[in-house]
C-alpha cells in the first residue's frame, strides 16, 4: 500500500485562501469550503464566476447587484454561514481581506457571514503576485498553463498549492467532508477515485445521526471537563468510558443502555475507573440518547486509541 497522505484540519479563519478560477470546478471546492468553513477568508481571481457559484453567494445574502463600487454595497446578513454582500473597508476589515484585494480595480463583488468570514472575487486574469496575499492557493481554471503559472508562483512564494486538474503537482488534496456538529470527518481515496470520496461522504451523511452524534461529544466534552487527576488518570477513566462506547458500536448493535442508564456508568461499573460523580450528567446518565448509538460499526476497537 502506498498511501502517505498525512490529514491535518485548518482553521481556515486564521489562514488566507485563494481560488483562481471560478467556474463548475472552484464552485464545487467553494461550495464545500464554505459549506464545511463558513469562517473562511477567501479571495477568488477569475474574469468570469459561473452561474451557480453566483448563485451560491448570491442566494444566500438575499438581493442586491453586484456592483464595482465596493463602497455601494451593504451588510445585511444574520444567520451564520449565510453570505452577504458587504462593505468592503480595506482598513476595518483588514483582518479579512488583503488590502491588495480591497484596492485592486477589478474588484467586482465581497460577501462576508455571520461567522466571520469573507468571499471577495477580483474579475481579472491571475497575476503571480496574487499568490502574495494567500497561505493557501486552489487553481481551478480550465487552461492547464494557467493553472501550472500558479503552481509555479505559489511554489516560488512558498505557499502551499492545490492545482485541480494535476494531483502530481498538488501539495494538498481537497477531500469529501462530513460535519455532524464537532465531529469533522475528512475523506480522501488518494486522488483513485473522488467519485467513491463523494458516495462514502454520502453514506456517512446517511448514517451518522447529526443529534444523537453532537450530544454524544458534547457530553464527552464535559465529561472530560469535570475529570480531575494526573494526566494518566484521565486518559484511563476516558478510555474506560470510550472502549464500552466502541464495544457496543463494534458489533453493530444498538448500544443496551439499562433503563435510565448510560453508557458511562455502564462503563464507571464493568472497570471501575470514573467514579458515577464524573459521570457528565452528574449521575443521571446522558451520555448517549436512550436507544444509544445507531452510527456505522467502529472499524476496530484498539486499546487506548
Ligand atoms: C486529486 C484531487 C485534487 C483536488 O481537487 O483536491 C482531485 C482530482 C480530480 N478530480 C477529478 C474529477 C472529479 N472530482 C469529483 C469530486 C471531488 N473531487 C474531490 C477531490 C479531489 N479531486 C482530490 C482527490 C481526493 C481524493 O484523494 O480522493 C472532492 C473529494 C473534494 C472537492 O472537490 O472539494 C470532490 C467530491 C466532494 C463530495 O461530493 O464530497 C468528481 C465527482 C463529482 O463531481 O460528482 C469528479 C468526476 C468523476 C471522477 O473522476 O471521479 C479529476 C478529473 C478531471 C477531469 O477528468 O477533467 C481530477 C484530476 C485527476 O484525477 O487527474
Ligand atoms: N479536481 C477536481 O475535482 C476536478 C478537476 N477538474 C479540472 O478542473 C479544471 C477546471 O474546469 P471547469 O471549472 O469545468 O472550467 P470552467 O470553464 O467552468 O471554468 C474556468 C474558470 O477559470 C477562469 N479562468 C480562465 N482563465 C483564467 C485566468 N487566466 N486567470 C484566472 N482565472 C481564469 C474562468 O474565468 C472560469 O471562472 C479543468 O481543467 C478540469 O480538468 C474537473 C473536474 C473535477
Amino acid at each position: 500500500m502506498n498511501n502517505p497522505l498525512y490529514p491535518a484540519f485548518f482553521r481556515l479563519d486564521r489562514l488566507q485562501l485563494l481560488v483562481v478560477g471560478a467556474g463548475a470546478v472552484g464552485e464545487e471546492k467553494l461550495s464545500f469550503i464554505l459549506k464545511s468553513s463558513p469562517n473562511a477568508r477567501v479571495v477568488i481571481v477569475a474574469p468570469w464566476m459561473g452561474e451557480e457559484l453566483k448563485s451560491l453567494l448570491e442566494e444566500q445574502h438575499g438581493a442586491g447587484a453586484r456592483s464595482r463600487d465596493p463602497l455601494s454595497l451593504v451588510v445585511t446578513t444574520q444567520d451564520e454561514g449565510h453570505l452577504a454582500r458587504s462593505q468592503v473597508q480595506g482598513e476595518g476589515q483588514g483582518s479579512q481581506v488583503p488590502p491588495a484585494a480591497a484596492e485592486d480595480p477589478a474588484l467586482a463583488g465581497y460577501w462576508t457571514t455571520a461567522a466571520g468570514g469573507s468571499v471577495t472575487w477580483l474579475a481579472r486574469a491571475f497575476r503571480r503576485e496574487d499568490v502574495e496575499m494567500a497561505d493557501l492557493v486552489v487553481a481551478a481554471t480550465n487552461f492547464k498553463d494557467v493553472n501550472l503559472a500558479v503552481h509555479t508562483a505559489a511554489k516560488s512564494a512558498r505557499r502551499l498549492a492545490n492545482i485541480a486538474d494535476t494531483p502530481d503537482l498538488c501539495d494538498f488534496y481537497l477531500g469529501s467532508i462530513v460535519t455532524r456538529g464537532p465531529l469533522k470527518i475528512a475523506i480522501s481515496t488518494n486522488g483513485q477515485s473522488p467519485t467513491f470520496a463523494k458516495r462514502f461522504r454520502q453514506w456517512l451523511e446517511a448514517e451518522l445521526p447529526e443529534l444523537e452524534t453532537t450530544s454524544l461529544l458534547d457530553n464527552l466534552k464535559t465529561f472530560r471537563d469535570r475529570l480531575t487527576g494526573d494526566f494518566e488518570a484521565k486518559v484511563r477513566q476516558l478510555n474506560a468510558v470510550t472502549n464500552s462506547l466502541l464495544s457496543a458500536t463494534h458489533t453493530g448493535a444498538a448500544c443496551q443502555c439499562p433503563a435510565g442508564e448510560c453508557l458511562v456508568e455502564a462503563a464507571a461499573r464493568t472497570n471501575s475507573a470514573p467514579s458515577s460523580s464524573l459521570s457528565p450528567s452528574g449521575g443521571r446518565g446522558e451520555l448517549l440518547p436512550s436507544g444509544g448509538w445507531v452510527g456505522p460499526s467502529a472499524p476496530g476497537t484498539e486499546k487506548n486509541t
